[in-house]
């Protein structure tokens, strides 16, 4: 048992503002323990402060300044408490502190520098590199991570479920039995058998984490995150197993709720804003009291989590992290006053031993059974029946490696059956008889051919001299396969052991094929099909967890591409691609290196083999069977052998290592990505709510700007960080407009309505792409005849067959055009550009990269018509609540009211006629419509006076 207390860490994150300096001092010569002075500003401490104190002196086991790497942070907190893991000890590190002060930072680390990488990462690295060394247990490592929040457990590495929302994860619940002992129901357990594989669901956890994540609910902030590592160990053979859990938790935010200022609150006990850091502070304070026999653990899930870390079975460490900044003193102070009461805190870790009930179960079920048959033995009740064919077979097997081995102590065990001992002295038996019987025919062959002719001493001597000769020989042949033996099971050993190593090393992008070898190819290829089913688990992960790629349409792939490149992360990105490139080309250059070395070892070993050879022959021919003087060549290639071997293996350290890097940065970069189409995804939504909620308030005339005219291009540059939108989904609802009152500056037209439909109904037209219309009705419910071709009760419904209806490029060029506010400025090439955009059915409407930009819009360039055309209130409108589908609406709505501004100039109609499907109708100068003859079989009906 190791009684300790809960060890304290302190840990300063690096201030931007230089004048923060001087608020703080670290002693670290106070007899071994140093200690954290914060001197309190003067005019914070001034009439604030009831005690009127200027200092506060906080001690830790070591703090750490603001340029502490995280490596020393590992080194010096983490790697103990691995280690005591390692040994069957459970252990815990938490960090605590407020918002910002880098408690994520130093548990998972950061996500732009592969040297960012936090405790998980370094101690996942550290513990599996221990298991690989140690070849004297088996071990088992599980992951679980578990994220608290609200009073609710959340499993982040359930594979089964997309997590949009915190929600959607599997909800986890506390379960007590009689002994008081917390287990977690629906948390999931994996087996990691590579640091890779542990790698990938940290990772999974923290991509779940972040999507779940909101910006209403900054789960990051209020939540809690346990990463547990589960580590089984056995020793081979016997049934004791050590179980051991390592917690690496995140915890939430520490501020406290009257965070207003420098009011009477501060520097006394506020109450925090998150429930549960307070019952955790409650349950430190009950232990840190010496008579306290009831702890409120129960209070809150995360206390209950960490019953037995905090004054329980465990080696506990507390880092309390800290943003000393003038701002944030108070919750500095509460910081460490909090750290000062969990060093108080007494644990006592045990050895966590259990006996694996199933190899207890086997060993005693085989110990029965040879006490069975001993006392059968015993009482002389032998099993009577035949041995089968199976039971003989095997036994004839063990008698003949029995004979064959040349170990005289070695012993034949056959068991305590009777049937078994009597067919093996049977066997002996007949091996006896046979021997005699070959003993006697043989003497009875010799004593005949003595007695026919005596052999002449000349003739015998020559003879026994061959026989020497032919012994010598034998012997140096089986002295060579012995040896060749040896070699092989080396080279057996040596390559399998190899093969693992190389296979945990590297995923093999970078070894390249052996030219030598085909036993290296295939290892390649199989590494390289391994790393591949890596990439594409990783990037389908990556899909899966943000579901946009593959569902994205053209334009917003395209739009994507963009918000990629002005985002600020894209640096970061880029800038762990180029070491990314590096360290491929590094890993590549020492994949080529560590084959070429294998292949000059098979080289040496080949020549030495052929030199040993040639001696071995050179002895017989000379008649000796050990060469006289030791062979000075094949001393020297096996130095060269040596020194190769050497060589080979460092190499493999440092591919090892590179490739730990490598699969990081990948991660890292898989990280980045998600954030980035997860930010994308929500300004995306964002764009097409501003579409939407700006409109029943503002006129919607503002993000409209005037229709280009054909004749007269707006210009703007083509540098335009604006991205295409495209809002063609197709969908399954049919969605009727009414039309905007028009009144004002066309008093004699009464509000035409516009009906839209739109079809995807397999079974009206196949080809209806994405958001055509499928059937239109322009209306002019009364009034007198206008301009616009429409008469007091006039009516226009046209429905334009699927098939037929807006081919492109014409209905896109139309869409374009009307909604002119996108297409403001564009250059000729720039239509040209969006033609082929178009021929993919899509639509544009161009949103900025800077919502805000987007939705004010630029209502400079406005026409004075534009101003006076009153508006229908878009709120009026009936949405369906699929935003691509709303935002369609809304730009047809936009486009309409366009129109409209543009009805007394009929000619500027004509190129929206295709894009409701009427490319049969001409539309004449002064607003007539006339139906073209040959379109009649597009046109179902038609109801126009
Ligand atoms: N020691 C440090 N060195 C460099 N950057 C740091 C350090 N500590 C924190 N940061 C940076 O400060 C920012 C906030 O840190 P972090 O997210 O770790 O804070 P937190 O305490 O976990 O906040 P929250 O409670 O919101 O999760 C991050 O951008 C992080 O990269």
């Amino acid at each position: 048992m190791v009684k300790q207390t809960i060890q304290i860490f302190a840990r300063v994150k690096p201030s931007m503002r230089k004048q923060q300096q001087g608020i703080y001092s670290i002693d670290e010569d106070e007899k071994l323990t140093p200690s954290l002075e914060i001197l309190l500003p003067r005019d914070l401490a001034d009439g604030f402060v009831n005690n009127k104190r200027e200092n506060y002196r906080f001690k830790f086991q070591r703090i750490f300044d603001q340029d502490a790497k995280q490596e020393i942070i590992f080194e010096i907190i983490a790697k103990p408490v691995a280690e005591s893991v390692l040994s069957g000890y459970n252990g815990t590190i938490f960090a605590y502190g407020q918002t910002g002060s880098g408690k994520t930072f130093t548990i998972t680390g950061g996500a732009e520098r592969y040297s960012d990488r936090g405790i998980i990462p370094r101690t996942l690295s550290y513990i599996f590199e221990q298991l690989q060394k140690d070849s004297s247990k088996i071990y088992t490592t599980h992951i679980s991570y578990l994220e608290i929040y609200n009073e609710c457990g959340y499993d982040l590495l359930d594979p089964r479920h997309e997590a949009s929302k915190l929600e959607d994860l599997p909800k986890v619940t506390i379960l007590e039995d009689p002994d008081q002992n917390i287990h977690l129901k629906n948390l999931s357990l994996h087996q990691a058998t590579t640091e890779e594989e542990a790698l990938n669901l940290l990772f999974l956890g923290d991509t779940n984490r972040m999507i779940a994540e909101t910006p209403m609910n900054q789960a990051s902030t209020r939540s809690h995150c346990i990463f547990t590592i589960h580590l089984t160990s056995k020793e081979p053979g016997s049934a004791t197993v050590r179980h051991a859990k390592l917690h690496l938790v995140d915890l939430a935010g520490s501020e406290r709720v009257a965070k207003t200022g420098v009011g009477g609150l501060l520097l006394t006990e506020a109450k925090y804003i998150n429930l549960s850091l307070h019952y955790l502070e409650q349950v430190i304070i009950a232990l840190s009291e010496k008579h306290r026999t009831h702890i409120p653990y129960r209070n809150s899930m995360m206390t209950s989590v960490l019953r037995d870390s905090l004054g329980g079975n465990c080696m506990t460490t507390m880092i309390a992290t800290l943003s000393l900044e003038k701002r944030n003193i108070d919750e500095s102070i509460s910081t460490c006053r909090f750290a000062q009461r969990v060093a108080l805190i007494k644990n006592e870790a045990v050895l966590n031993e259990e006996i694996d009930p199933r190899l207890m179960i086997i060993r005693l079920q085989k110990e029965i059974s040879d006490l069975k048959t001993e006392l059968a033995m015993a009482t002389g009740e032998w099993k009577t029946e035949e041995l089968s064919k199976a039971e003989l077979l095997q036994l004839e097997k063990l008698i003949a490696s029995f004979l064959e081995d040349q170990d005289p102590e070695s012993r034949l065990e056959v068991g305590a059956d009777m049937r078994k001992i009597h067919h093996c002295f049977h066997h002996f038996k007949k091996l006896l008889n046979d021997k005699n019987t070959m003993k006697n025919t043989i003497s009875s062959e010799t004593t005949h051919q003595a007695c026919q002719e005596p052999l002449k001493d000349e003739e015998y001597t020559k003879l026994r001299d061959l026989l020497k000769q032919r012994d010598n020989e034998i012997n140096i042949l089986v002295n060579m396969l012995k040896k060749e033996k040896k070699k092989t099971q080396d080279a057996l050993h040596l390559s399998s052991k190899e093969m693992s190593e190389t296979r945990t090393a590297q995923n093999s992008p970078f070894i390249p094929k052996s030219p030598a070898g085909q036993s290296t190819a295939v290892s390649s290829a199989l590494y390289q099909a391994q790393d591949l089913s890596t990439c594409r688990r990783r990037s389908s992960l990556l899909h899966k967890k943000t579901g946009m790629r593959e569902e994205m349409s053209l334009g917003c792939q395209e739009a994507f591409e963009i918000f990629k490149r002005d985002h600020a992360d894209s640096v970061t990105i880029d800038d762990n691609k180029q070491i990314l490139k590096q360290r491929f080309s590094e890993a590549k250059a020492l994949g080529e290196s560590i084959n070429e070395t294998r292949n000059k070892i098979g080289q040496l070993k080949d020549a030495i083999t052929q030199r040993h050879l040639q001696q071995v022959a050179l002895g017989i021919s000379e008649n000796s069977v050990t060469p006289s003087m030791p062979d000075l060549q094949e001393e020297k290639l096996r130095a060269q052998l040596e020194e190769e071997k050497t060589r080979y293996k460092m190499t493999f350290m440092r591919l090892k290592a590179l490739k730990v890097e490598i699969e990081h940065l990948q991660l890292l970069m898989d990280k980045a990505k998600v954030k980035l189409q997860k930010e994308f995804q929500v300004w995306w939504t964002e764009e097409a709510n501003n579409l939407q909620a700006n409109s029943p308030t503002t006129n919607p005339q503002e993000h409209l700007k005037p229709l280009p005219q054909q004749d007269q291009p707006q210009l703007v540059s083509k540098k335009r960080r604006n991205v295409g939108l495209l809002l063609g989904k197709s969908t399954h609802q049919a969605v009727m407009l009414n039309g905007p009152n028009t009144s004002g500056e066309l008093p004699d037209v009464d509000p035409p309505s516009v009906s839209m439909q739109r079809s995807s109904e397999t079974t009206q037209g196949q080809q209806c792409g994405q958001g055509k219309i499928a059937s239109a009705s322009l209306e002019c419910q009364q009034g007198p005849a206008t301009t616009d071709g429409c008469t007091d009760t006039g009516k226009l419904k046209v429905i334009v067959s699927p098939k037929d209806s807006l081919e492109p490029p014409y209905n896109l060029m139309s869409q374009e055009r009307m909604e002119g506010d996108v297409y403001q400025g564009w250059e000729p090439e720039d239509v040209v550009d969006n033609l082929d955009v178009c021929d993919r059915n899509a639509r544009r409407i161009i949103p900025s990269p800077c919502p805000s930009q987007y939705s004010q819009g630029p209502s400079g360039s406005r026409t004075q018509l534009q101003d006076s055309i009153p508006e229908r209130p878009m709120s009026s409108i009936p949405l369906t609540g699929d935003s691509q589908t709303d935002s369609d609406i809304l730009a047809f709505i936009k486009a309409r009211q366009s129109i409209l501004q543009k009805k007394w100039l009929p000619h500027s109609l004509s190129f929206l006629l295709p894009i409701c499907g009427l490319e049969g109708i001409r539309l004449h100068v002064d607003g007539a419509l006339e139906l073209k003859e040959n379109c009649h079989a597009h046109i179902r009906q038609l109801d126009c006076h």
